[in-house]
């Protein structure tokens, strides 16, 4: 799986050399759009929806066969830091949850008719303290990416992804400090629900994080590595592979659209083929996706990730998609146009 990437210079060319949307696809969509049974603009946010699915899908007419939710699991070095509620060792046993059917994540995928896989990232190998030395070396970086990559083929509809690591959101601050600036106190959340000395450790961190890897931090890749954690080098592959792929995204929450975020970084238009599905209720999620220029879809205060929210949203985009797909025109239906 490496070999996909043998050096950040390679993954560097796959993140800059992305494939555009199918205009053409897109304005089919849209032209139907203006056809149906209703006052133009009317569904209001499904019709975008359903046109950036035709886009991204190039069908002018999209579906939603099949849906994937990709969920990585990783452990982290600085969970020792006290920076979250609940100890390192809920990682290993959330995964067993999730093959055992009883997590929020296995329900919201049956109730969106969605598919779930569950990839654990080494977990007996907690990534490195970031205070203290990269969390990740090159290669466990890059094999991380390519495990993601390797998750997504071509013949799915639609791509969620989510994350299980414990200590995680503190992870995921310290690298959108690190692509966005800002340091700990902006970034920083309650993750799992920490006490407020325990958002000050997590502040703290991210700030040691931050100083420790300067050096790094003006290339996302390096910083991804650096600061990041597998489960979040996974998804950065699953949306890089996603996108070559032709297949449209539904990021969560926090840890999965800061797990993303380089790829915006290194390439204009880089994460346009992906939806925020939710505003997290963790408290750096606004800020991220206003920096990424995005509006998350729902807003459920929803804090959980296991790529939840995406999940949650999936019946939306299946309405849009419904909509677009299903209903009569003016001419088929008989129904007089707008004067
Ligand atoms: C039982 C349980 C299930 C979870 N499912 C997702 N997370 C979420 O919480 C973690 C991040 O929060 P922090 O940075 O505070 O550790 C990640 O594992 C994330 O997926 C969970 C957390 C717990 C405790
Ligand atoms: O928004 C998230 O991704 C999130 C929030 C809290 C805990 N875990 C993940």
């Amino acid at each position: 799986m490496t070999d996909r990437f043998a050096s950040l210079d390679a993954l560097r060319s796959a993140c800059a050399n992305l494939p555009a949307p199918d205009k053409g696809a897109g304005a089919a969509a849209r032209a139907r759009q203006a056809v149906l049974t209703k006052p133009p603009g009317s569904l209001g946010r499904l019709e975008w929806l359903a046109e950036w699915l035709a886009e991204w899908q190039r069908r002018p007419v999209p579906r939603l066969e099949r849906v994937l939710v990709l969920v990585f699991a990783g452990n982290h070095g600085i969970t020792r830091r006290g920076v979250s509620a609940f100890p390192a060792s809920v990682t290993a046993q959330m995964v067993a949850n999730f093959a055992a059917g009883g997590a929020a994540i296995n329900q919201l995928c049956a109730a969106a008719g969605a598919e779930l896989r569950v990839t654990a990232l080494d977990l007996d190998a907690p990534t490195a303290d970031f205070t203290e030395a990269p969390a990740m070396t090159e290669a466990e970086f890059l094999a991380a990416v390519a495990t993601g990559y390797g998750a997504v083929s071509a013949d799915i509809d639609l791509l969620c992804v989510g994350e299980m690591g414990i200590g995680n959101t503190t992870t995921a601050a310290a690298l959108a400090a690190a692509l966005f600036g800002g340091d700990g106190e902006h970034w920083a959340g309650r993750g799992t629900g920490v006490d407020d000395a325990g958002l000050a450790r997590k502040r703290a961190t991210v700030d040691a994080g931050l100083a420790r890897h300067a050096a790094a931090l003006s290339d996302p890749l390096a910083a991804a590595a650096a600061l990041g954690g597998r489960e979040l080098a996974a998804i950065l592959g699953a949306v890089l592979a996603a996108r070559h792929a032709g297949v449209p995204v539904l990021l969560d929450g926090f840890v999965s659209t800061a797990a993303a975020a380089p790829l915006a970084r290194l390439a204009p238009g880089g994460l346009d083929h992906a939806v925020i599905a939710h505003a997290s209720a963790e408290a750096g999620h606004r800020k991220l996706a206003a920096a990424l220029g995005k509006e998350p879809l729902l807003d459920l205060g929803m804090r959980l990730g296991e790529a939840s929210g995406a999940a949650a949203a999936v019946p939306i985009l299946r309405a849009a998609v419904a909509c677009h797909a299903g209903m009569a025109t003016f001419a088929e239906a008989g129904v007089d146009g707008k004067e």
